[in-house]
């Protein structure tokens, strides 16, 4: 315990969101959607969200808590499962990283305190 008071909060959201990533093999997840190739994905996406933007937002001290950190994971994948259509291989990739991501944060609770 006394490891996580004196390493900061950011430490321990990189190491949950490397082990979300080591899930991304093919990097679907890694950076925005690009809207020059999808043209309408903000027709359909009000927030975009990557992980390359949650990893600014750690480095920005924006997480205030693991369920904000958890709130925006949330949205990645969310956004994935509305824009592609079910039978879509980006779709099938958002279902897959939605398991294993539920259980990295679940076994990250259950490490730590709830911080924030
Ligand atoms: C995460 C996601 O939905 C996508 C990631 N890369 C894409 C390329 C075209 C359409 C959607 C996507």
């Amino acid at each position: 315990v006394l490891e996580m008071q004196l390493s900061p909060f950011p430490v321990l959201l990189r190491a949950v969101l490397d082990q979300l990533q080591e899930k991304d093999q093919a990097k679907i997840f890694a950076q925005p959607v690009n809207v020059q190739e999808v043209p309408d994905y903000l027709d359909h996406i009000k927030q975009p969200m990557d992980f390359s933007t949650m990893r600014k937002r750690i480095d920005g001290h924006e997480y205030m808590s693991l369920d904000e950190f958890e709130d925006d994971f949330n949205l990645v994948i969310n956004n994935c499962l509305k824009y592609n259509a079910k039978d879509n291989y980006f779709y099938r990739a958002g279902v897959r990283m939605r398991d294993h991501g539920g259980v990295i944060l679940r076994r990250t609770r259950k490490e730590t305190e709830r911080i924030g």
